[in-house]
């Protein structure tokens, strides 16, 4: 089966430092896959070589078999990647609705044509309901976002990457600021549109990663030290010492 985004022989120097460093991985639909590393590991930046956020110094990306290594951001969205930030892209002065509903009007982006669109009164609303209805944000789709709580935010981010109808999602830190109850609502979301998505989560909190994922990649200073599922990585004394030797 051709995996949904492929990332083969993946690098990304800025300078002398190689922040990743050869990464190969496969998503697929109906894969929950977690990329984990202590800090500076280069999991945000293999995040943004997938988007097209960041070009690769080498290696290559794949989209539905499709080489695209060369695209920019708004043409890999429109081919089917959907992006959540560790910083919020989120509009405080606008509603959950007006919010989502923009990320929908991203869909049909094209430079100079985005504009008009914008300017235009009418958005694709209900893209934008049916994105808030899976995460669950229906009944807030009138508050302003700086009314929300961090957890709301998080699955208003969220809601924002599927309102442009993605088939893959890849999220960065969506449980960051959460607290437990609020996490465990967010991680039975993840788990829930894994289902239909290929869904790339970076997470620090081990306790959901380790219950929601079904393979972990394990990143130290740019490169894969291990994979596969978590019972697996649990027993890794390779991990084990690579985030002790993190820990200080
Ligand atoms: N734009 C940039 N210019 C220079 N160095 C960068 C840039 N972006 C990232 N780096 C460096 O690349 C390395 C990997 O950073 P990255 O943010 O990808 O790690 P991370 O695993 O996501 O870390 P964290 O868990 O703290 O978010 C770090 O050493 C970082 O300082």
């Amino acid at each position: 089966m051709t995996a949904a985004l492929e990332a083969t022989g993946l690098t990304r120097r800025f300078g002398g430092l190689a922040a990743v460093s050869d990464v190969s991985l496969a998503l697929s639909v109906g894969e929950l896959h977690a990329v984990i590393g202590p800090n500076g590991a280069g999991k945000s930046t293999l995040a943004n070589l997938l988007s097209g956020e960041l070009a690769p110094s080498g290696g290559a990306v794949r989209l539905g078999g499709q080489d695209v290594t060369g695209w920019p951001v708004w043409r890999r969205a429109l081919g089917g990647i959907g992006r959540s930030f560790q910083k919020a892209n989120i509009l405080q002065e606008l509603t959950v609705l007006e919010n989502t509903r923009l990320a929908a009007q991203a869909r049909g982006f094209t430079p100079g044509r985005w504009l008009r669109r914008a300017a235009r009164e009418a958005g694709p609303v209900s893209e934008a309901r049916a994105a808030l209805a899976r995460a669950g944000l229906g009944p807030w789709e009138d508050a302003v976002a700086t009314t929300l709580s961090h957890g709301q935010l998080r699955l208003l981010e969220i809601a924002m990457a599927l309102a442009t109808g993605p088939r893959v999602l890849l999220l960065d830190e969506p449980l960051a600021g959460v607290g437990p109850e609020e996490g465990e609502r967010l991680a039975s979301l993840l788990k829930e549109l894994s289902r239909d998505h290929a869904l790339l989560l970076i997470e620090h909190d081990m306790d959901v990663v380790f219950a929601v994922a079904d393979t972990l990649t394990v990143m130290v200073d740019g490169r894969v030290l291990e994979r596969g599922p978590p019972a697996r990585i649990r027993a890794s004394a390779a991990v084990r010492d690579a985030y002790l030797g993190h820990a200080a």
